[in-house]
């Protein structure tokens, strides 16, 4: 006869089973593996950063790459970077996502695509009071507007090229660990990543049926000349609550987004803190895999309670800032 405790540590590994099971029964979208090598994949803000080197990823791993932004000196500067690090002559395209007509043009002379990586974005952090609105507009304008722009552009050539070809196709949206919780300093640039959720799991119910599939990208601070460039002027605080996750080499963001998006991840979280938020947040969204989403059930509860670990930290962080001035 069995102990009572012995049975009871079997059921406990029986429970997971049986709660593993029911997960991979309920887990929506179906697993889906996005080939890269021969498509082509079309990468905004391709010039710079965290772009460049997704577009270096995606041509080494045999990849049709098309960069697209403003600067064509950059653009031409970041071609010849691509070529010596891959052999592959990217195509360039010149267009200020701002505007649909350039985009749509844009589009037009590049053909159909089959990865669409939205990764333009610019960053202009100031509290709410002291910011300019104009500022604000320009981060809502280039980051949300920018990518609706994109993906009205590239849908219809990107629905019959996954029809002709039978092969799934991927929209990947750059949005940012900003995108996940509000931080101090990020009011429109936080408002404009919060968004892209919204705009991302919407659109994902829009095209399954298409076999498209949408994933989302969530990076810390990560080493960029855009980087470089927002912290000549971040507020303190930014740059202190920003640092409670590690920065990271724009190098490593790209090949976790790379891999994520062929893995057809919905969510694609870049380091540990990333993991972590991505569990805290994960919300209704889609979910594929029925390990992370049994991590997800498990883990709700107990990071919901580490995050108020990071929210007591932050709000004393303000607290003490305030006092000391
Ligand atoms: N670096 C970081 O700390 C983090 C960045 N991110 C996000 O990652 C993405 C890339 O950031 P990062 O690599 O740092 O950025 P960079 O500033 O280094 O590069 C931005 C790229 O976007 C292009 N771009 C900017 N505005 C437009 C526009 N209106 N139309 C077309 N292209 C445009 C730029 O080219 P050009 O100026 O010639 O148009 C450039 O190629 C952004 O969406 C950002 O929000 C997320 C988390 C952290
Ligand atoms: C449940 C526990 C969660 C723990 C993790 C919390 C860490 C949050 C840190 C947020 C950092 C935001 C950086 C934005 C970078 C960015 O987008 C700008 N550089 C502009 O590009």
């Amino acid at each position: 006869m069995a102990s009572p405790f012995l049975l009871f540590l079997l059921v406990i590994p029986l429970c997971l089973l049986v709660l593993f099971l029911a997960l991979s029964f309920l887990t929506r979208p179906k697993p889906v593996r996005i080939p890269i090598k021969n498509r082509h994949v079309l990468i905004t803000g391709g010039s710079s950063g965290i772009g460049l080197s997704l577009a270096k990823a995606a041509a080494a791993e045999g990849a049709h790459v098309s960069i697209l932004a403003r600067n064509a000196k950059r653009l031409e500067e970041a071609r010849e970077e691509i070529k010596l690090a891959t052999g592959h002559m990217a195509r360039v395209l010149v267009a200020d996502v701002r505007d649909p007509q350039a985009v749509a043009q844009a589009l037009e002379e590049a053909g159909p695509v089959d990865v669409l990586v939205c990764n333009q974005g610019v960053f202009v952090p100031m509290e709410l009071e002291k910011q300019d609105l104009e500022e604000a507009k320009f981060m809502i304008d280039v980051n949300l507007m920018g990518t609706f722009h994109l993906i009205k552009a590239a849908l219809p050539g990107m629905k019959s090229r996954a029809k002709e070809t039978g092969l799934p196709a991927s929209i990947a949206i750059m949005s940012s660990q900003a995108g996940q919780v509000g931080i101090y300093g990020y009011t429109a640039y936080s408002a404009s990543k919060f968004a892209l959720r919204g705009l991302a799991e919407s659109l994902q119910q829009e095209v399954i049926a298409h076999n498209i599939h949408v994933s989302m990208i969530f990076p810390p601070d990560t080493a960029t000349p855009g980087l470089a460039e927002e912290q000549k002027r971040r507020p303190e605080l930014t740059t202190i609550i920003a640092g409670s996750s590690a920065e990271m080499k724009a190098e490593d963001v790209a090949k976790k987004a790379l891999d994520g998006l062929k893995e057809g991840q919905f969510i694609i979280p870049c380091n540990f803190d990333g993991t972590m938020l991505a569990i805290a947040t994960a919300g209704l969204s889609p979910q594929r895999s029925a390990t992370t989403a049994l991590v997800e059930v498990f883990g709700a509860g107990f990071m919901r309670f580490v995050a108020m670990g990071f929210q007591w930290n932050w709000y004393s962080t303000i607290q003490n800032w305030h006092a000391k001035r």
